[in-house]
């Protein structure tokens, strides 16, 4: 496995790739790496010759200083975790590697930003825009590998590619989950262990709730039950929990035949900020 620190680096190693006729998978991440991140890297692993993996924390997308400051940065036990799953070139670079001179780019992606995670997080998703900009430009891959975990993220990320006509494919892969049903997530690193024994909660909420919406029980009661089995959790703070339609990602006031919906939730607990999303096929 190559490391490549700089970006000249990089458009170098998947220029000569695409010259040699390779396919050039891509999976973005923050690192931390668990198993959700490995089947991103396997998924790519099966459909291209090359597959880059860029691990940067990068700082234009936190909206808290804290959580930046925080996120788990493990980089050494990272690279050992990539190589036995096929990962042939990891970049790693430094943050002024990546932003030269401060990133002044503004990106609207309209409604889609204006729920949810764009909504609690101002100015996430420009910072997820500008990075994911660069490393396309850069890597130039056939396909780039993002997790369901992060719907909303996927959705802005593939409007990126249609509103820039981006040359790529991108692919979606399945939230990976531990035993208890939790999403795996870097920052569940810091979960204290009554955090960790509180955590599960969010995706029987989830799971709980697409039950209802499967029963036809309208959004507004479905909404209604799971924030009061959450605040029947003192260890957690729920920041909000969302019936949308799956694509437009708009709060869903009635089902309609055909649509998919998609339930979002991010919480608190003890000072770690987590997400998850279950879809529901119309
Ligand atoms: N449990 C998971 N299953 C599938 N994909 C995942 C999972 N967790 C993260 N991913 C995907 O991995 C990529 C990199 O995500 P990232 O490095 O932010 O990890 P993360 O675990 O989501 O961390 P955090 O949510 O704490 O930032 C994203 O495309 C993300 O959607
Ligand atoms: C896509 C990404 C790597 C951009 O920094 C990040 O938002 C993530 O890890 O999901
Ligand atoms: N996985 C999404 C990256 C973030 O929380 O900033």
């Amino acid at each position: 496995m190559q490391i490549l620190t700089t970006a000249a680096g990089l458009q170098a190693y998947t220029e000569q790739a695409r010259q040699a006729g390779k396919r050039v998978g891509l999976v973005p991440t923050m690192g931390a790496l668990h198993d959700g991140h490995l089947q991103l890297v396997q998924a790519a692993r099966t459909d291209c010759d090359e597959v880059i993996v860029s691990i940067f924390v990068n700082p234009t997308q936190f909206n808290n200083a804290e959580d930046f400051r925080l996120y788990p940065r493990v980089p050494e036990a990272d690279a050992v975790l990539l190589e036995p799953v096929g990962c042939t070139a990891l970049f790693v670079p430094s943050v002024p590697e990546v932003y030269p001179q401060p990133a002044v780019l503004r990106f609207d992606f309209g409604p889609l930003e204006q729920v949810m995670e764009g909504a609690h997080r101002p100015g996430h998703f420009n910072g997820v825009a500008t990075v994911v900009s660069k490393l396309f430009h850069l890597a130039r891959p056939h396909r780039a590998y993002f997790g369901q975990k992060d719907w909303q993220q996927v959705t802005v990320i593939r409007q990126l590619v249609a509103d820039l006509s981006f040359d790529l494919e991108i692919v979606t892969c399945p939230t990976i989950r531990e035993p208890d049903g939790l999403a795996m997530s870097s920052r569940n690193r810091r979960l204290e262990p009554v955090a960790r024994a509180a955590a599960p909660l969010l995706h029987q909420v989830l799971q709980a709730a697409a039950a209802e919406v499967r029963q036809g029980v309208s959004p507004s009661e479905v909404m209604a039950t799971a924030e009061a089995a959450l605040r029947r959790e003192p260890l957690i703070t729920p920041e909000y929990f969302e019936i949308a339609d799956a694509q437009t990602l708009q709060p869903l006031v009635d089902y309609a035949a055909g649509r998919d919906v998609v339930l979002c939730i991010a919480a608190h607990l003890g000072g770690v900020r987590l997400i998850d999303n279950l879809v529901i096929a119309g």
